[in-house]
């Protein structure tokens, strides 16, 4: 478990000071995949530097798993950072050594025997899909070939944390999807904590459990990502939601260029678990009444799908009240958009 308590850094620029980091309150539970989401210059950077010791806090404690890095020095320090590995933006890879020997260096480092090694060097390469280019050099390597060389030397040393500063941001949208889908099967078999920090929410959607929503060095908005995409509060945070999902105003579906439509149009809104509810079926089997789909947009996270369903339906104003009273016992939202 990872806890950030009132944590801040301050930069002195000989008269002027910047606040990069401002009383930063955060939990990230083992095993989860957490999120930090900002534009440039909002902190990120400098939070995660706070997590792996690299940077000492103006104030405020950083804990994580128990030890206190923000107050620890020298070989604890040392021995505590062997257990926070990170994954780069541009991958910092050795460029004169191989895959294997990219992979087998923190070990080395570490000190670990050399059978040890090879036979960790050789689990890791098959992890990361990387089988048959153990001899490769990073120069024959594609990015996202390079970024699984990346994750696997991040795990070499059986790290508690991963942190991942912008992994996929100089990746191309399949390469991104592909480096996520890894870091996700990792966390979930591993159980491994995750701490990424990024400027799409593309990332956050796909595979974090939560997100922290920084601007100004401050987390303006934190929860669960699905309550986040669903309802976000912030400007800032709705800017972010609306890079990936939700429609926006000209995307929804317009009931005037419909004006044939026999019937009530109906918005169903879906949040996570509700979406695993055949809904549409079940109402058309107990009411005996075909429901037509007219337009929607679903949008998958990590815990489950969310979005929005233009159902048209004929029936009549006692059916139509029952459905509505159906629809109000489940999660699902539903909105009359116009009635037949
Ligand atoms: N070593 C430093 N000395 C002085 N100011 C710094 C230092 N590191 C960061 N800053 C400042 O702190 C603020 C936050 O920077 P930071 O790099 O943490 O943001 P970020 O969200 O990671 O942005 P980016 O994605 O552009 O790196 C910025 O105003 C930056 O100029």
């Amino acid at each position: 478990m990872i806890v950030l308590r009132n944590i801040s850094k301050i930069f002195d620029q000989g008269k002027a000071s910047i606040t990069a980091v401002d009383s930063v309150n955060l939990t990230v539970e083992q095993g989860q995949i957490y999120g930090i989401i900002g534009y440039s210059g909002a902190g990120k950077s400098t939070l995660i530097r706070l997590l792996n010791g690299l940077e000492k806090p103006t104030s405020g404690s950083v804990v994580i798993n128990g030890q206190d890095i923000a107050a620890a020095r020298g070989e604890t320090l040392r021995q505590a950072r062997l257990k926070i590995s990170m994954v780069f933006q541009h991958f910092n890879l050795l460029w004169s050594r191989t895959v294997s020997e990219n992979i087998a260096f923190s070990m080395q480092i570490a000190g670990a025997p050399k059978a040890q090694i090879n036979a960790r060097v050789a689990e890791l390469i098959e992890l990361v899909g990387l089988k048959g280019r153990e001899k490769a050099y990073p120069s024959q390597l594609s990015g996202g070939q390079k970024q699984r060389v990346g994750i696997a030397r991040a795990l070499a040393n059986n790290p508690d944390v991963l942190l991942c500063d912008e992994a996929t941001s100089a990746l191309d949208p399949q390469t991104t999807d592909q480096i996520l889908d890894l870091l996700l099967d990792i966390n979930r078999r591993f159980k491994l904590t995750i701490v990424l920090i990024t400027h799409e929410m593309h990332v956050v959607r796909k595979i974090c459990d939560r997100v922290a929503v920084m601007e100004n060095g401050k987390v303006v908005e934190e929860g669960d990502v699905l309550s986040v995409f669903t309802h976000p509060q912030q400007p800032i945070t709705k800017q972010f939601v609306r890079q990936v999902s939700q429609y926006k105003e000209e995307e929804a579906f317009n009931p005037e260029l419909n004006s044939e439509l026999d019937g009530t149009v109906i918005k169903l809104t879906f949040t996570g678990h509700s979406t695993h509810q055949p809904i549409v079926g079940e109402l058309t089997l107990r009411y005996g009444l075909p429901f037509n789909i007219l337009h929607g947009k679903m949008s998958q996270t990590a815990h489950g799908v969310f979005g929005q369903l233009w159902v048209n339906v004929k029936a009549t104003p006692e059916q139509l009240n029952n459905i509505l009273a159906d629809l109000s016992k489940t999660d699902i939202e539903s909105e009359v958009v116009t009635h037949g």
